[in-house]
């Protein structure tokens, strides 16, 4: 393996002997090869590294050889990958803090990456900071107080007081950056895979904090990496916002409901009215445009090209191509036949463990702004249309459905169905478009989304490829759709009952396409009921005196698809179950 340690020289090393040593990276590149792709965060599994690259180095606390204290360097390493023939091979940058100890307790045993054998930290323990309670304390309070360690920012919002010495801990769940829990007051979200530029996730929740929308904690401080000497931008590298104490996520609410047959269309409702205002809130104070033909042809020529790409890595996808590609075809149409969309700054990657609920009033509210973490950063900057994040979510209750302990069953499913109209009627009713206006644009981000689902279980949870797998057969069959449902539906935790519905707007009609199965109506034995007030932070308060759904007998359709392994769907969906409560978050 190469070790190239062609620094990108923002090491700032003049008074620090440690950062100028040559050998820093080689020293480390052992340790690194075998660590780095073992992590969760790491988003190059099953690609050979040859090579890291360093691109910064900063001493945050001295390493000294002697004592007993740690030390902690935060680095910032490309990781060089090889890639298929005829492909680019990957570099992406990481952030890596690592703690530097000459003999940790044994409690960091388990954060050990190991002991160079040479270099300026030969015969030290190496670890990962992240774990180590007392390296996290001191991350605080490089945030309280702000300005420069190095190739370092750090900046608090001036009117924020950040008490210091409140007790660090990791947070338990599966996640695509790290997180670290200060107290119950604040929570730092340490990116992993970086790009040069604002992230999303700190740029949109400062922004709706300018217009005081309440959805979404508002960042405390932020740290940054300085841009590169050739120009460029910033970097961010971390946010604290408020940590939500005794709140619960969408998605182990959803799982909770699903496992005692509970209704959750109150809930989704409501998590409709949030998400449209927050979608408000961000055309508010961010700028917006239209998509006209070209633009709208671009978009759907980018998702052909998607699905082509995943169909290739995926080949359980590609009886599904040209089928598939018929609703990127119609997106395209709609521009020709004159229309245009309005496009703002959105979440960019919503789904149900995105979304926590307060235990007191049952208020939702939005995080995660990143967006999709596979996507270049430039393009999830972007202004698109907000029913992007419409059909994200629609996505996620399908995967509750087939996740949880019911898995795919035709209650399940029909769950999902009435959750998702319900959720649609709440983001219509708070003055978000009516996604039943916009069939054709509906249609286009849910296969699109499926697309990247499908890729992204292949890359990282392969036992849950059956999920979006099963949404794929049924997008090509032409079997999604959304429809307007069976009366009023019980909302919970609403703060906006006034909201003013804007159904209807924009035209178009409901996406009606062939299917098996009819209305449902007449099956739901309790009749559209509210889902269960007062449910608790974990969700079981669904369950008491919620209302119960019968089965559809018209809903039995076991999804099918060629090339998967699991070809019923009710295995797939066992499979998923099993990697769902594995991950925490089921
Ligand atoms: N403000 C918050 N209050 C309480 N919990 C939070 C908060 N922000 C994040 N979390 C918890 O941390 C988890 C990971 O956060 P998230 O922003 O989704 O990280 P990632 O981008 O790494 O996936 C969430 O699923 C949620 O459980
Ligand atoms: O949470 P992240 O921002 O890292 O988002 C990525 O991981 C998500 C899984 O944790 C993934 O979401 C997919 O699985 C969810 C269930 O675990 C489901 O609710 C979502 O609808 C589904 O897309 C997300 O796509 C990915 O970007």
């Amino acid at each position: 393996m190469s070790d190239t340690a062609s620094t990108r020289a923002t090491r700032h090393t003049s008074d620090r002997p440690l950062l100028a040593a040559p050998d820093l990276l080689s020293s480390l590149v052992p340790l690194l090869a075998a660590w780095v792709p073992r992590q969760r965060w790491f988003a190059g599994k099953g690609r050979l590294i040859t090579g890291f690259t360093l691109v910064s180095a900063t001493e945050l606390l001295p390493c000294t050889t002697d004592g007993s204290t740690p030390g902690l360097l935060q680095l910032l390493v490309r990781a060089q990958q090889n890639a298929p023939a005829g492909r680019t091979p990957a570099a992406d940058c990481y952030q890596l803090l690592l703690g530097v100890h000459p003999a940790p307790p044994p409690r960091l045993a388990p954060a050990a990456i190991g002991r160079p054998s040479g270099g300026p930290l030969r015969g030290r323990t190496v670890y990962d900071a992240l774990l180590d309670s007392r390296l996290c304390g001191l991350l605080l309070e490089r945030l309280r107080t702000p300005g420069r360690i190095g190739a370092l920012r750090f900046y608090r919002e001036p009117d924020r007081d950040i008490a210091s010495g409140l007790p660090a801990r990791p947070i338990a769940v599966e996640q695509s950056n790290s997180s670290i829990v200060y107290g119950d007051t604040y929570i730092l979200k340490v990116f992993r895979r970086i790009a040069p530029g604002i992230n999303p996730d700190l740029e949109l929740p400062r922004a709706l904090a300018d217009v005081n929308c309440a959805r979404v904690p508002a960042p405390a401080a932020w740290y940054e990496a300085d841009a590169a000497d050739d120009g460029g931008e910033a970097t961010t590298l971390g946010v604290l916002q408020p940590f939500l104490p005794g709140s619960a996520d969408g998605w182990q609410l959803a799982l909770n409901a699903l496992a005692v047959r509970a209704d959750f269309t109150g809930s989704a409702r409501a998590l409709g009215h949030a998400t449209a205002e927050v979608h408000t809130a961000l055309a508010e104070t961010l700028p917006t445009t239209a998509l006209h033909s070209p633009q709208l042809e671009t978009i759907a020529a980018r998702m052909a090209e998607r699905l082509d790409a995943t169909a290739r890595a995926v080949p359980a996808l590609q009886p599904y191509r040209a089928r598939l590609r018929a609703a990127f075809d119609a997106l395209a149409a709609v521009g020709q036949d004159g229309r245009s969309w309005a496009a703002q700054r959105i979440h960019g990657d919503l789904h149900l463990g995105q979304t926590l609920r307060s235990a007191e009033e049952g208020r939702w509210s939005l995080i995660d702004f990143e967006g999709e973490p596979a996507r270049p950063l430039g393009e999830r900057r972007r202004p698109q249309p907000a029913l992007r994040d419409v059909a994200a979510m629609l996505r996620s209750f399908d995967y509750a459905a087939r996740s949880g302990p019911s898995g795919g069953d035709p209650w399940s499913l029909e769950w999902a169905r009435r959750t998702r109209d319900a959720y649609c009627r709440g983001y219509a009713e708070a003055g978000g478009l009516d996604p039943r206006s916009a069939p054709e644009l509906m249609r286009a981000y849910e296969t699109d989304k499926a697309v990247y689902e499908v890729l992204y279980e292949a890359r990282h949870r392969p036992d849950w490829l059956s999920v979006p797998m099963a949404a794929i057969h049924r997008l090509a069959a032409g079997e999604e759709r959304l429809e307007d449902g069976d009366g009023p539906v019980g909302v919970e935790g609403m703060e906006r009952a006034d909201g003013a519905s804007r159904s209807g707007r924009g035209g178009g009609e409901a996406v009606r396409a062939p299917r098996g199965g009819g209305g449902t109506g007449s099956a739901w034995t309790a009749g559209g009921g509210g889902a269960g007030r007062g449910g608790g932070p974990a969700g079981a308060g669904q369950s008491a005196g919620a209302s119960r759904l019968a089965p559809s007998p018209r809903l039995s359709d076991s999804p099918r698809y060629s090339g998967s392994p699991d070809s019923t769907g009710s295995t797939g969906a066992s499979g998923a179950t099993r990697s769902a409560r594995a991950d925490g978050r089921g």
